[in-house]
């Protein structure tokens, strides 16, 4: 067992845990908003179909409207038109041009368009008072090109890449499986919410904020409820669960011989790491049984969400083939001074906002048992061992937004 690790080695052996592939499902499209795709998408058409028009007008030949003005109008002859959806079938010649409306095919023989305000229609005939140019007319395949890959395996569907991949052809889409994460509590003192509150007790948020986290990781949540005493009800708790990718443990990681979850990993399974060199969450424990990866969280709420969010969630993305990062850094000035730690990495919570420039402020108490900061706060501020940042300095900030 390793211990006393930077946060990047720690970061390392957790990822290097997300070995598994998850199975593969196929989901309608109105189903499958915010799940992870497992297939690249090659485009099945292409985007305009064929050339088109972007404006409501007419078609035709802009050699004949060359010169065309308020004073000196070239008349053509109409001689159809073109709706989007039903193209016109015949040819445009010269003098001639054909009613178009947006998103409608340009007639074969033309080569421009000019918009209807710059017309007037006179029966059969059309008076132009500017040349028609080829400038309003989408190629096809400007959008998108038949053949080409534009969604990849791992890519999150965003309500731009569903609609993307509608656009491609696709009524169905294969996509992977959610990662199923059991969460765990410990504690003598942590009763559910709902029942009376004993002397010394304490309500079980982690559970429920966790369950927040994993569900904005794409994973899907199974609530194991509490580990009594006895070794055995871990075991008989993770049997109940049925298949999990990775379980979350919360509590009773900080001195571990007392610990009913740690005594279990250590003697049925293999602890990888315990103790992380950082401020909340320092007591963090990786650990396998059988082939299920276990990160055994902190207790304190704040630590348990900030260890979850630093390792639990990439771990998710990585397991997903996400191909976007699981959280991501910026640099903000400070507002109000933030306290590091000796020879620890320090991630307080901040608020962060723009005015004129990236600012951020704390959130106020910063202790780890202090959840209101998590639900106040949209960023954590990363200080480096041993060091403070004082108003006016630029930190690096990490926004607790899920998407960037
Ligand atoms: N002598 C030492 N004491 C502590 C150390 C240490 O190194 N030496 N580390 C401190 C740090 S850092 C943390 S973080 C905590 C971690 O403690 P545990 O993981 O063992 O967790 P517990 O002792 O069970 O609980 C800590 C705290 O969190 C509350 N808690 C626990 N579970 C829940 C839950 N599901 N929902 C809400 N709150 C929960 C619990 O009541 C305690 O207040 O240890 C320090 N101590
Ligand atoms: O570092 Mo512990 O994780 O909150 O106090």
């Amino acid at each position: 067992m390793r211990t006393g690790i930077s946060v990047e080695e720690a970061l390392e052996l957790v990822l290097a845990e997300a070995k598994g592939e998850l199975p593969v499902e196929e989901v309608p499209l109105k189903e499958a908003y915010g799940r992870v795709l497992a297939e690249d998408l090659v485009s099945l058409v292409n985007h305009p179909d064929q050339d088109d028009t972007a404006i409501d007008g007419y078609a035709c030949r802009e050699e004949d409207t060359l010169g065309a003005s308020r004073e000196n109008p070239v008349r053509l002859r109409v001689i159809g038109q073109s709706p989007a959806g039903r193209p016109f079938a015949g040819r445009v010649g010269r003098g001639e041009a054909v009613a178009v409306y947006t998103g409608a095919p340009i007639p074969e023989g033309a080569d421009a368009v000019i918009r209807v305000e710059d017309t007037r229609r006179e029966g059969d005939y059309v008076l132009l008072f500017a040349p028609a140019s080829p400038k309003d007319i989408r190629p096809q395949g400007d959008d998108l090109r038949k053949g080409e890959v534009y969604l990849r395996r791992g890519d999150l569907l965003t309500p731009g890449r569903l609609g993307l991949a509608a656009a491609m052809g696709y009524p169905r889409l294969k996509v992977f499986r959610r990662p199923r994460v059991g969460i765990l509590s410990t504690g003598d003192e942590v009763v559910e919410p709902g029942e009376p509150l004993p002397f010394g007790g304490v309500y079980n948020s982690n559970a429920y904020s966790l369950l927040g986290l994993v569900q904005e990781a794409g994973g899907e949540p199974v609530l194991l409820g509490k580990v009594e005493d006895r070794p055995e009800t871990v075991l008989e708790k993770l049997e109940a669960a049925g298949p999990l990718d990775l379980l979350l443990t919360s509590g009773g990681v900080s001195m571990g011989e007392y610990d009913v979850v740690r005594k279990v990993l250590e003697t049925a399974g293999e602890v990888v790491f315990w103790k992380v060199k950082q401020q909340p969450g320092g007591p963090l424990l990786l650990a396998r049984l059988g082939g299920l990866p276990i990160l055994g969280l902190p207790g304190n709420p704040v630590s348990s969400m900030v260890t979850f969010f630093l390792y639990g969630r990439p771990f998710l993305f990585r397991l997903q083939r996400r191909t976007d990062s699981p959280y991501r850094s910026l640099e903000a000035r400070v507002l109000t001074p933030f306290k590091g730690a000796q020879g620890k990495k320090v991630f307080r919570r901040g608020v962060l906002s723009f005015e004129g420039e990236l600012v951020v402020r704390t959130t106020g108490n910063q202790s780890s048992g202090v959840l209101r900061s998590m639900a106040l706060g949209n960023a954590l501020v990363v200080l480096p061992p041993d060091r403070d940042a004082r108003e006016g300095e630029r930190v690096e900030v990490i926004p607790l937004t899920f998407v960037l």
